[in-house]
């Protein structure tokens, strides 16, 4: 459930842990598993004048990854003389999935390497292979993973020392959700949902995601928001949902859930609205779309009811197909390297 396991070996977990301690300073292969995320409170305010809206994020990783691998040949000439800083690869649970992923100088991982090679100055060129399991633009920021996966891989491949503070701010550049991936677990995010504050969160809560084919382009959505909602208030936390989550409380959580984007993602994805009333009727405590969308989550009692509005949903024909995962879970961390 929730992804594949993580590849590392006992050996490999050694030399992570000797990294860890600064007594290993680079490796040549590194692989970084990063979660992907659900918004428990998605609140949004008005557009601010550089374009991005003012919100409440309340973020919450849970156990669907991807597998960010970054390797480096240090005999290799530097990428001044010759050969690109980054190639990249991609794999995916079906080719479809796979080839909606980019692989130029877009990507956002191919963007964070090259970053962390600015700051550090490194120049040795790395190939980062991509094995996604994160739907590509479904709301659940599988390209922030990857970019948040590829800092830390990075910074571990070229010895570079960064730290985690200086690999924040670089995630800060890179967009809204990047931050988040690198802390994990389940956090308030302010601003335009960069400056993060974790949360306590108790307990184990089980979730059922309703992947749709096709994405959502985040920027369309909140656009769509200004359109339907031009009188947006300034957000605030929900104290409802922040007592659920330190009481580790599924039915209050479940009442709690709340996304101000929902609208517009309906809006623009009308067939959404079945979806969502699939997982009501098959008993959720709480039915939401996931951030921009079209990804659905559901959060259910415990793991018998996560089984079942698993099948409903699939069985439904609302939903290209469904995943189940549990939440929180930790940020990017490194599981395997040499
Ligand atoms: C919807 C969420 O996924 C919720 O976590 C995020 O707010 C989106 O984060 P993201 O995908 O990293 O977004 P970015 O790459 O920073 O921005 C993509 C586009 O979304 C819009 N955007 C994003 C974040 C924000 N606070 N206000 C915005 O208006 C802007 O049009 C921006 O051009
Ligand atoms: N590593 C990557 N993986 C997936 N998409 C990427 C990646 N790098 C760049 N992209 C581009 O970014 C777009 C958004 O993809 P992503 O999977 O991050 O969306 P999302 O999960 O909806 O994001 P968010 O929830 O942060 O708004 C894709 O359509 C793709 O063109």
């Amino acid at each position: 459930m929730g992804g594949p396991a993580p590849r590392a070996s006992v050996g490999s977990l050694v030399e992570c842990f000797l990294y860890d301690l600064g007594l290993v300073t680079a490796m040549t292969t590194v692989t970084v598993r990063v979660p992907a995320k659900v918004n428990l409170q998605l609140a949004v305010g008005p557009p601010r004048a550089d374009g991005f809206h003012g919100l409440v994020n309340v973020f919450h990783a849970v156990s669907l990854y991807d597998e960010v691998t970054v390797t480096t040949d240090l005999g290799a000439e530097p990428h001044a003389q010759r050969r690109p800083l980054v190639t990249l690869s991609v794999a995916g649970d079906s080719a479809e999935h796979a080839a909606r992923v980019p692989l130029d100088g877009s990507n956002l991982a191919a963007r964070a390497a090259h970053l962390v090679a600015r700051r550090s100055g490194a120049s040795h060129p790395v190939r980062i292979h991509l094995d996604k399991a994160i739907p590509v633009a479904g709301g659940m920021a599988g390209g922030s993973a990857d970019a948040a996966a590829a800092l830390v891989a990075c910074d571990a491949l070229w010895g570079a020392g960064l730290g985690r503070a200086a690999l924040m701010e670089l995630g800060a550049e890179l967009g809204s959700d990047v931050c988040f991936p690198l802390l994990g677990a389940t956090a308030v995010g302010t601003g335009r949902g960069e400056r993060l504050d974790p949360l306590d969160c108790r307990g184990r809560f089980h979730w059922v995601f309703a992947l749709a084919d096709g994405g959502l382009p985040t920027g369309s959505v909140f656009a769509e928001y200004d359109r339907i909602r031009p009188d947006a208030p300034d957000p605030a936390l929900d104290p409802a949902l922040v007592r659920a989550l330190a009481e580790g409380d599924a039915r209050a959580l479940g009442a709690a859930l709340g996304n101000d984007l929902e609208p517009a993602a309906l809006s623009l994805r009308p067939g959404l609205r079945h979806t969502l009333d699939a997982g009501r009727g098959a008993g959720a405590l709480g039915a939401i779309v996931s951030g921009s969308g079209p990804t659905c989550a559901f959060l259910a009692a415990d793991e018998g009811a996560a089984e079942k509005i698993a099948a409903v949903v699939a069985a439904s024909g609302a939903c290209a197909r469904t995943v189940r995962a549990h939440g929180e879970v930790p940020g990017a961390a490194i599981v395997a390297g040499h």
